[in-house]
């Protein structure tokens, strides 16, 4: 089973506009979709959709807590939260034609006695995998996600912003970072895909057994100890990109878990982030058959 904590999850708002924005007038749209989200708990809704075991837990408080969790219910994925005082973020996508605007609230402030919740909730769910993914809330520092992939037997998984990333010091089975979190953690810039696979072969001997990076429309890559395999993007129409790290992950711990192989790993997170570009939000695609080709995907050996 896999687990997923999102210490600062979000109620994600986005908002359609038939126009660009401008400012001093007021902008008006008939659209408007609420989805619980966060990055962990993103994981756990493709997760959900792949047929692979999850549980999502993490910190919700007061009425957009309330959502979240009901919410997530309704659409049937398994959640097991820790309640705390503070309000639950609402993170805002505008679209427009010819942009996508995204807006993220820091969130509350948690007590870090809380974390203690966090790890016998994990406990009582015995997972063979965590996933820690998302930015921390306030009073919540890079040593919580230590703490936690300490804890227990379970492999753990991170996706956490590149300061947090360079400042971990527990052992990980895996990191998630995007171009520019994979820059901040080598302090260079990523202009090339040679750039992106020295900056990934780097990041993966400094201690994380894996090193998954996802480049936007470059698609994805993936470190390994021995080798690092790159996969182009497909060529799908973007409705935004909400989501798309997350749905990466998700294809590529789902498809490990199946087939064991990295490469068909890589294919996998590709295939499942190109069905989530194509919808708006943090709204779950139809996955039936997005891992049903992807032996036909390209894979490289770098
Ligand atoms: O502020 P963070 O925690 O870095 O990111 C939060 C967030 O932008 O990430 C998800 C998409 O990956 C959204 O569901 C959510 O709003």
């Amino acid at each position: 089973m896999i687990l997923t904590v999102t210490l600062n999850p979000a109620v994600d708002h986005t908002l359609q506009l038939d126009d660009e924005l401008t400012s001093d007038s007021v902008a008006r749209t008939d659209t408007a979709q609420f989805d619980p989200g966060g990055k962990g708990i993103n994981v756990s809704k493709y997760l959900v959709e792949l047929d692979v075991e999850t549980t999502a837990t993490g910190y919700v408080g007061d009425f957009l807590g309330r959502f979240l969790r009901e919410e997530l219910t309704t659409q049937g994925i398994p959640n097991d939260f820790v309640e705390i005082s503070g309000c639950t973020r609402l993170n805002t996508t505008i679209l427009t034609p010819q942009s996508e605007f995204k807006i993220n609230q820091n969130g509350p402030t948690v007590d870090d006695t809380a974390l203690e919740l966090i790890v016998e909730t994990i406990e009582r769910h015995s997972p063979e995998m965590v996933v820690v993914a998302g930015s921390l809330p306030r009073g919540v520092g890079p040593e919580a996600i230590d703490y936690i992939a300490d804890a227990g037997p379970w492999e753990t998984v991170v996706d956490v912003g590149g300061d947090v990333l360079a400042d971990l010091e527990a052992e990980y089975a895996l990191c998630k970072p995007n171009r520019e979190e994979l820059a901040a953690t080598v302090g260079g810039e990523i202009d090339s895909l040679s750039d992106a696979f020295a900056a990934a072969r780097a990041l993966q001997k400094r201690g994380f057994e894996r090193v998954v990076a996802s480049l936007g429309g470059d698609g994805a890559i993936m470190a390994t100890p021995d080798t690092v395999l790159y996969t182009p993007a497909l060529d799908v129409d973007v409705v935004d990109t909400v989501g798309a790290g997350d749905a990466l992950l998700a294809g590529v711990l789902a498809e490990r878990q199946r087939s064991g192989t990295d490469e068909a790993a890589l294919r996998a997170g590709v295939a499942v982030a190109s069905r989530v570009v194509a919808v708006s939000g943090t709204s779950v695609p139809s996955l039936d058959d997005a891992l049903s080709n992807i032996e036909e995907m390209t894979v490289t050996a770098h």
